[in-house]
């Protein structure tokens, strides 16, 4: 229906669909920030422990190292006191050989001990043999230690063995002779491939790291790369650039130089020597396990807001149904009362005339009569038949006929307009009028008012048997001024209907009271 659309019903129906869908997008959005939020901060959780896993991880391999490197420096400089009190001559080295044999034995790290006098020769050696012509004059840390008179260890680059071909770390102390001028170097030689196998014991992701370095930036060693990165200088990282001038340890986040994969570190630098070891995490890795961690929870809130919007889907539909059921069923009943209303129409009033049927007439009559009796007040009846109306038919066909009923019936409408009457098509060619409240004066006047108006109307009827030659009215009156309680309208009809009877005998086109 066109006019549903803007009903009170159509409004009320875009209204609760707009809360409904107001309703449901503020809930995704809250369910959207809620989720976006918990994993945000579930993201930062993670970077936050990797962080400090990185850092314990640097710790506990700095101390690794550190552990490493003074077995070292103690064993140095016990074979220096040994050398500088008892010197390195040729009746020395048979001793000094099975020192340095055994105290390597004692250490894993070590790849061997070495004594050098001060031209770079080699003196004794932990595997007793020694190379013809060996000298390690060129050695950067000989160079060293003959420029510094300084008693402390010293840690050099990476270099390749001369006596087995293995990347080595040397670990180095002077030695000086009783005037303090230089009798030459003690060495150590660390093992790459004992950092290797060490950090090779931490079960880590293919990409993390775990690095030790010198503290000028040079790599020692570094897993998982390969040797080539060994003695690559770092300075210009970020680590040795400023965040190690700031602290000796801590945390950073940065993508390497080496292969471009940004890492969580956690770095540390060694208390006695000049080392520095870093962890590094995969940030990528990281950011996989975080979000498979998430990944059900993602799922749960994907579910979560598609069943609300499921259901919000549904309530609207059920709203609209609702709605449009409501309005369907107001437009049914509407028809229904306006079918009733004529229907009543229909069942009260005269089809011709557009007077009060006779059903119509009966109904009032009957409630006036009642009222009429408690209230103790005069009825009248006046009971109107059109003179000789079979001849106006016979002369002037049906057509006309039913027209000069219509005009009296307009005219005893119009008359009884004033009063508190009933005027109504009795049938045929009867009228009735039902007068409450008044006297039979008045029922008298409006017959006399009635019997002229419509000889007025001068509808032409020759053949009228009250010899007026126009249509005219017999009147049957009677009032009955207090109805007793217990009777009968039906006297009241019995009367009227004899004082008509007699209208008629007397002659027609008059009024008879009874
Ligand atoms: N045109 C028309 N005629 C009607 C209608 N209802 C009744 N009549 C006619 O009214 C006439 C009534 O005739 P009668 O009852 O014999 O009485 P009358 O001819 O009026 O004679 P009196 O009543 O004695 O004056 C009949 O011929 C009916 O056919 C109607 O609705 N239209």
């Amino acid at each position: 229906m066109p006019h549903s659309h803007s009903s009170p019903s159509a409004m009320l129906k875009s209204g609760l669909r707009r809360s409904m869908l107001l309703f449901l997008i503020t809930i995704s959005i809250a369910v959207l920030l809620v989720s976006g939020w918990t994993m945000w901060s579930s993201w930062n959780r993670m970077v936050e422990h990797g962080q400090m896993d990185a850092r314990n991880l640097s710790q506990s391999i700095s101390r690794q190292a550190e552990d490493t490197f003074l077995q070292v420096d103690l064993t140095l400089q016990d074979l220096r006191d040994r050398v500088e009190i008892n010197g390195m001559g040729s009746e020395q080295k048979d001793y000094l050989q099975t020192l340095l044999q055994s105290r390597k034995a004692t250490l894993p790290q070590l790849h061997g001990l070495f004594i050098y006098d001060y031209k770079g020769s080699w003196i004794v050696t932990s595997d007793g043999k020694i190379p013809a012509q060996a000298n390690n004059a060129d050695r950067e840390y000989f160079k060293f230690h003959q420029r510094n008179n300084d008693n402390r260890v010293h840690i050099g680059k990476v270099i390749r063995s001369r006596s087995t071909g293995d990347l080595i770390i040397p670990v180095s102390m002077r030695l000086n002779n009783p005037d303090g001028s230089f009798h030459g170097v003690v060495l150590g030689t660390i093992r790459i491939d004992f950092f290797r196998q060490v950090y090779g014991y931490y079960n880590l992701g293919d990409r993390d790291t775990l690095s030790l370095l010198l503290s000028d930036g040079t790599i020692l060693y570094s897993r998982p790369f390969d040797d080539s990165v060994i003695n690559r200088n770092m300075s210009q990282a970020p680590l040795f650039s400023h965040l190690l001038k700031a602290a000796s340890s801590g945390t950073a986040d940065y993508r390497s130089t080496l292969d471009g994969v940004e890492r969580i570190l956690g770095y540390t630098t060694l208390k006695r020597y000049p080392l520095v070891v870093v962890a590094g995490f995969d940030k990528q890795e990281l950011l996989k396990s975080w979000f498979s961690d998430l990944l059900i929870y993602a799922v749960l809130s994907a579910i979560l807001l598609m069943v609300i919007c499921l259901l919000g889907y549904m309530v609207m539909r059920h709203i609209r149904l609702n709605l449009q059921n409501q309005i369907e069923l107001t437009q049914v009943r509407d028809q229904l009362t306006a079918m009733n209303h004529t229907l009543q129409s229909l069942a009260l009033l005269d089809g011709l005339t557009g007077l009060a049927n006779r059903r119509q007439f009966d109904l009032f009559l009957q409630q006036q009569w009642k009222r009429a009796q408690s209230l103790k007040q005069p009825i009248s009846l006046l009971m109107i038949d059109v003179d000789s109306f079979k001849l106006f038919n016979d002369n002037f066909g049906h057509q006309l006929g039913d027209d000069c009923l219509r005009r009296i019936a307009a005219t005893l409408s119009n008359l009884a307009a004033s009063s508190e009457a009933l005027v109504a098509r009795y049938g045929g060619e009867e009228f009735a009028i039902v007068l409450t409240g008044q006297e039979s004066r008045s029922a008298n006047t409006l017959a006399q008012k009635a019997l002229e108006a419509v000889q007025a109307l001068a509808i032409s009827h020759p053949t009228s048997l009250s010899g007026a030659g126009v249509v005219t009215l017999s009147i049957g009156i009677t009032t009955n001024s207090q109805p007793a309680a217990g009777d009968s309208y039906d006297g009241l009809i019995t009367s009227a209907d004899a004082a008509l009877y007699q209208a008629k005998n007397q002659g027609r086109n008059r009024a008879v009271v009874l």
